[in-house]
C-alpha cells in the first residue's frame, strides 16, 4: 500500500508497508509456525486475509493544535517530524465513512472552544529549571494546558458513528452539549456521544469517568446476522470483517465438537459465546468490564426475543430463542471466575488480551475435565507460552487472521483437544 505520511516519515504506523500483502502475511504465517513448531500435529487452514486498506473500523485521534486550527491525528515520530502535529484524518487505514467525521468533528473542537491538551513536558510546569526539582503546578498552568485529548471514532457496518472526546476534565461538557444538535446534523450518522475525562498527565489513553451525551448509549455492529452492542468502554475486534470470518471459524469449529456447556472467558460483548450458542448448550460469558456484559446480555435478550418470521445467520426464531435459553454473562475476572468453581465445561473459549492466560488460568484449564479449549489470540509470543503450561490439551487445528494489515500483528485461533493418553498394553 502506498502512503504520503510514511513515505514522508510523518507516520511510522505501519511497519510492514514496504512489503506486498502476500509477504506480510507470509512473514506472519512463519512467525507464528515457528512459535508452535513443537507441536506437529496441527492442521493449518489458509490465512484469512480481508481487505489492505480501509479495514479499521476504530480510530484513535491525537488532538493537538489550536481552537482555531485543531490537528486530528499523532505527534511526530523520531525523525524530522519528531514532536510535530501530524493530521492523519486521511489515512488509509480509515474506510471513507470514518475519514468523513473528522472534518465536523474538528469543526466540534473550534466551536465547543475544547483547547487541545499539550502534552509537552514544558506544559507540565517542569519548564526550565534546576533538574530534579518540580514547580507546583498552578490554576494558570492547567489551563495553559488545555482540555481535549483524544477523539475516539468508531463506525458500524451500517455507518454509525460512535464518537469519544477524551477531556482533561468536566470543564467542557456544557459547552459540547450546546453543539450537540448541530453536530448531529452535520454528522446524521452520530448514534452515540460521550466525554471520557482522563485527570492524568499520561500516556493513559482514557479515563473510568464516561458520561454519555446522546439518548442512545450503544452503537449496534452487526456481525454476521448478530447485532452486538458497543457501548463506549466495552472492547471491540478492530477489523469488522475479519472479526466476522473469526466468529464463523469459531462457531464450525465448535459446531464439529458440538459441546454441552461453553465458557466464553475474556467474552468482551459476547461475540464467541452469541456466535457459538445452540439449543441445548449451556454457555457463560465472563467479562471484566460490566459495561461490556450489559451489551452482551442485551444481545442475547434480543436474540431470544426475534420475530417469529426473523432469520438471523441462517437460523429461525424458535432456534435462537432456545440457543439463548441457556445463555449467561458476568462481569468478573476470568482467572478468579475459573477458580472460583469445580464445575468444568466441555469447551473453553479464551480469548485474552496480549498478556494471555497466564500460569493460573493455564493450570486450571490444564487440571480440568474441559476435552477442547479454542483459543484466540492476538499475541502469539503469550500464546506460546500458554500453552506449554497445559501439555494435555494438544493444538490440533489453527488458522492465522489477518486482523492488522500493514502491520506485524495478526490474530490466531487454535483448537485444542485434550490428549487420550492410552492405557498400558495389558
Ligand atoms: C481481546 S479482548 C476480547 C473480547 C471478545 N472476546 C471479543 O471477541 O470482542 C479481551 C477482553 O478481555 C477483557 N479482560 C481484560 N482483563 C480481563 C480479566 N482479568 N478477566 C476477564 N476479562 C478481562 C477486556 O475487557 C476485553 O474485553
Amino acid at each position: 500500500m502506498q502512503c504520503p505520511h510514511y513515505d514522508a516519515g510523518r507516520c511510522r504506523s505501519c511497519t510492514l508497508i514496504q512489503l506486498d500483502r502476500p509477504t506480510q502475511v507470509a512473514g506472519k504465517e512463519a512467525h507464528v509456525r515457528e512459535l508452535l513448531a513443537v507441536y506437529d500435529d496441527v492442521t493449518w487452514l489458509p490465512a484469512v486475509t480481508g481487505a489492505e486498506s480501509g479495514f479499521r473500523n476504530k480510530a484513535k485521534m491525537v488532538v493537538t493544535g489550536t481552537v482555531e486550527e485543531p490537528v486530528l491525528g499523532i505527534v511526530g515520530p523520531p525523525g524530522p517530524f519528531a514532536g510535530q502535529s501530524v493530521d492523519l484524518t486521511d489515512c488509509g487505514l480509515y474506510p471513507p465513512a470514518l475519514q468523513a467525521a473528522f472534518g465536523p468533528l474538528a469543526e466540534l473542537v473550534t466551536r465547543a472552544r475544547l483547547r487541545p491538551y499539550d502534552l509537552s513536558p514544558a506544559a507540565q510546569g517542569g519548564g526550565p529549571g534546576t533538574p530534579g526539582r518540580r514547580r507546583k503546578v498552578t490554576p494558570r498552568d492547567a489551563a495553559r494546558r488545555g482540555e481535549l485529548k483524544h477523539v475516539l471514532v468508531t463506525l458500524s457496518p451500517d455507518g454509525e458513528l460512535m464518537v469519544r472526546l477524551v477531556l482533561r476534565s468536566t470543564e467542557a461538557v456544557a459547552r459540547i452539549r450546546k453543539h450537540l444538535p448541530w453536530l448531529q446534523s452535520a454528522l446524521p450518522g452520530l448514534a452515540v456521544l460521550s466525554v471520557n475525562v482522563q485527570p492524568v498527565h499520561a500516556a493513559v489513553l482514557e479515563g473510568e469517568q464516561e458520561i454519555v451525551l446522546t439518548d442512545r448509549e450503544t452503537l449496534p455492529m452487526g456481525v454476521d446476522g448478530v447485532t452486538l452492542h458497543l457501548r463506549p468502554q466495552s472492547f471491540f475486534q478492530t477489523n469488522t470483517e475479519v472479526a466476522a470470518a473469526l466468529y464463523r471459524q469459531a462457531r464450525q469449529w465448535v459446531g464439529e465438537v458440538d459441546p454441552g456447556s461453553l465458557w466464553d472467558l475474556y467474552c468482551g460483548v459476547g461475540g464467541f459465546a452469541l456466535h457459538c450458542a445452540a439449543p441445548g448448550r449451556a454457555v457463560t460469558g465472563i467479562e471484566i468490564s460490566a459495561e461490556a456484559v450489559a451489551s452482551a446480555t442485551t444481545t442475547a435478550g434480543e436474540l431470544a426475543a426475534l420475530p417469529p418470521d426473523a432469520v438471523v445467520g441462517g437460523q429461525d426464531a424458535a432456534w435462537w430463542r432456545d440457543a439463548m435459553a441457556d445463555v449467561r454473562f458476568a462481569a468478573g475476572d476470568a482467572t478468579g471466575f475459573a477458580l472460583g468453581t469445580d464445575a468444568d465445561p466441555e469447551l473453553v473459549v479464551v480469548n485474552p488480551p496480549r498478556r494471555g492466560i497466564g500460569t493460573e488460568l493455564a493450570r486450571r484449564l490444564e487440571a480440568s475435565n474441559a476435552q477442547h479449549v479454542l483459543y484466540s489470540s492476538c499475541h502469539a509470543t503469550t500464546l506460546a507460552r500458554d500453552l506449554a503450561e497445559m501439555p494435555s490439551l494438544r493444538p490440533r487445528r489453527a488458522v492465522l487472521l489477518d486482523m492488522f494489515p500493514q502491520t506485524d500483528h495478526y490474530e490466531v485461533l487454535v483448537l485444542l483437544e485434550r490428549e487420550v493418553v492410552p492405557h498400558p498394553a495389558r
